[in-house]
């Protein structure tokens, strides 16, 4: 066995030699947070793309795993219109049929105040509403424009005020969009702070296809961070262009905490062609604790996890690590 095998067996030494080596070698360390929350999205972005509908115990059992794996937040799944993603029509069934474990959040995305009544009464603690800084992907993917979809999120947000429901928002196309091209940073800043002004206590930064660069991520942010308090931001990127790791890096060393990421990179948009898989959060993981970085993160039930979806599938991983791993 080769020392990478070695290392793959033993991930907690891996951890425990690279950090003892980034604190003696790496000034830059200690520009990163302490600890990152990694928001799980695989059970909702990650399969609301697949062709084949995914059964209902499998979408669980999953969530399970996940659950098992220590992920604090877990996306679980869409109240949105069967018609439009069919793939997410068992949402009552997989949200009421999911182990709600302490201590870990289970948010559902709501379009609009139909799917937030939907989501609330099977039981939803938490909900998140998702909005974009492009007019034509807002149109494709929500069928309205942004101003419009800021007026279905108030209503949203108002009633889960009522009801003492926290509310996340995303913000797609943030490096790019794949009807309207470039979307200007100011475009981001202003959809971004319209969405925390009213009452989301999160916004995640999506690269919606994956096209963007850490330079363009650090521009992106710089200019989010002049509306938007650094603590309550977030990013999700796709890894089309191979870039989601380096850019996930970006935000952190620009002081962003909350990363998204799915489990064996699955993903994508079924309204944003192009798109491939999310950063995979295997590999989000393995960074982080080669620099010391907290997650809470069991790595070995997270790749079992991977590994469940992945043969359930019949697909091959998109995450590095796990294909490093396999390999062994
Ligand atoms: C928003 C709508 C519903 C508007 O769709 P619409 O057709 O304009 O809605 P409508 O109000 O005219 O209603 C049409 C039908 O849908 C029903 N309906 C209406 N609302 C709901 C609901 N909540 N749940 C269930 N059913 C609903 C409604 O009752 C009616 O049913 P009918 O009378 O025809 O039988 C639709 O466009 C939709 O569902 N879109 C969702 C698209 C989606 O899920 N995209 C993927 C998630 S976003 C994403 O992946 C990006 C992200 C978050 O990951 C970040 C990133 O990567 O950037």
């Amino acid at each position: 066995m080769g020392l990478f095998g070695f290392i793959m067996q033993h991930p907690q030494l891996v951890t425990q030699a690279d950090r003892s080596k980034s604190s003696a070698s790496t000034s830059s360390v200690s520009t990163f947070p302490k600890r990152v929350k990694i928001v799980e999205v695989g059970p909702r972005d990650g399969l609301q793309n697949e062709k084949n509908i995914v059964p209902t115990s499998v979408k669980i059992r999953m969530i399970d795993m996940l659950s098992e794996a220590g992920l604090p937040v877990i996306e679980a799944t869409s109240f949105v219109s069967p018609k439009w993603v069919p793939q997410m029509a068992d949402h009552i069934e997989v949200l009421k049929g999911i182990q709600k474990f302490p201590g870990i959040n289970y948010p559902v995305l709501t379009p609009n105040f139909k799917g937030f009544q939907a989501a609330v009464a099977a039981g939803a603690k938490e909900v998140s509403i998702f909005g974009a800084a492009s007019e034509l992907f807002t149109r494709k993917n929500i069928n309205c424009s942004i101003d419009e979809s800021l007026q279905r999120f108030d209503q949203v947000l108002k009633a889960a005020q009522a009801a003492g429901i926290p509310v996340r928002g995303y913000v797609s196309c943030v490096l790019g969009c794949p009807y309207e091209g470039k979307i200007s940073p100011a475009k981001v800043a202003e959809v971004s702070k319209k969405m925390y002004s009213m009452g989301c206590y999160e916004i995640s930064l999506g690269d919606t296809i994956g096209v963007g660069t850490p330079g363009i991520m650090k521009d992106m942010l710089s200019a989010v961070m002049h509306e938007v308090p650094v603590a309550a931001l977030a990013v999700h990127c796709h890894d089309t262009y191979g870039q989601a790791l380096a850019n996930t890096l970006m935000a952190l060393q620009m002081g962003v905490s909350v990363v998204d990421a799915s489990v064996a990179g699955l993903g994508g948009c079924p309204y944003a062609q192009g798109a491939s898989g999310n950063l995979a959060t295997e590999d989000l993981v393995y960074m982080l604790e080669g620099l010391g970085i907290h997650t809470g993160v069991n790595f070995q039930k997270l790749l079992e996890a991977g590994t469940f979806i992945c043969q359930a599938l019949n697909r091959k991983t998109s995450s590095k690590v796990a294909q490093a791993t396999c390999k062994l």
